[in-house]
């Protein structure tokens, strides 16, 4: 028998999926968290690893459901994951058998639930507007920088462009630039997003520590409030991303993002990927 493909014993995972937005997911509740940022890098190589753009940690309850932790497919962590907690809190509710979920991240408690039309919302908090703690160095809502971008806090720092369109625009050439602007202390998540009526956004994305993706979950509700605060949506709006759509409603109690969720399969990381990561 082939140890590799069939390891006695490994580290077991789970493969998600939001919109296309991909995450390997470890549930770490029962022993010690195995993630270092070389075990991220490795297990997030698309060729030599298993792919993903998060990893997705899950921990034990502190006070919640359950805590998560996330990390970049570079291996840096990140404060918040919209579209991993929204994969993970409807893995958990039908584990724990409920329609609603709390759990404990970096950025505080979030909650989530399961709407009625099977599609699963998270509350990820209210946005932070100050500069110190998005952090960026100079005014967010109008950032020096060509173009007049506005920068959002969701718990990880973002740098929203609003274009004209946001299909012509250059996202790893100028995403890969922006992250980098010492503008931003801890490097930022860029969105270029075109307005296409009040209630309703098109919006792409270059991800700190993860590149292009097919969605950013956090950056959708950051374009949303930059949109609002800008004057040219409503508090509520549909945002089409390059992976499907999500639903965006900034209510008093935060912002909500309303999507699908995907389990694609599970699988065990062998004994041997393990100790060469
Ligand atoms: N895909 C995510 C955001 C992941 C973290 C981000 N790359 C960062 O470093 O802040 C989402 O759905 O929110």
């Amino acid at each position: 028998m082939n140890s590799t493909l069939t390891p006695p014993t490994g580290l077991r995972f789970m493969k998600m999926h939001g919109l296309g937005n991909d995450f390997v997911v470890i549930d770490a509740r029962d022993g010690v968290d195995p993630v270092t940022p070389a075990l991220a890098r490795a297990v997030g190589d698309r060729n030599r690893g298993v792919g993903f753009d998060q990893l997705a940690v899950i921990l034990p309850a502190q006070g919640t459901d359950f805590t998560l932790e996330f990390w970049n497919s570079d291996g840096s962590k990140a404060g918040a994951c919209g579209n991993a907690t929204r994969c993970v809190s409807d893995w958990m509710m039908r584990q724990l058998g409920k329609d609603a979920v709390t759990l404990t991240t970096a950025r505080g408690t979030l909650s989530a639930r399961r709407r009625e039309d099977g599609l699963v919302s998270v509350n990820m908090g209210a946005p932070i507007l100050d500069a110190a703690s998005i952090p960026v160095a100079a005014e967010p809502m109008h950032l020096p920088l060509a173009g007049d971008p506005v920068a959002v806090g969701m718990g990880n720092p973002h740098c929203i462009y609003f274009v004209e369109d946001a299909e012509a625009v250059d996202v790893a050439g100028l995403g890969t630039k922006i992250e980098h602007d010492p503008l931003f202390p801890e490097r930022t998540n860029v969105e270029f997003a075109s307005l296409i009526a009040p209630d309703h956004l098109r919006m792409r994305v270059w991800e700190r520590g993860a590149g292009i993706t097919l969605a950013c979950g956090s950056g959708t509700c950051a374009t949303a409030v930059a949109a609002h605060l800008r004057g040219l949506t409503g508090r509520h709006v549909i945002v089409d991303v390059d992976g499907g759509r999500l639903e965006i409603d900034w209510r008093e109690d935060g912002v909500w993002m309303t999507g699908p969720t995907a389990l694609v399969f599970d699988g065990v990381l062998s004994p041997a990927f393990l100790a060469s990561a």
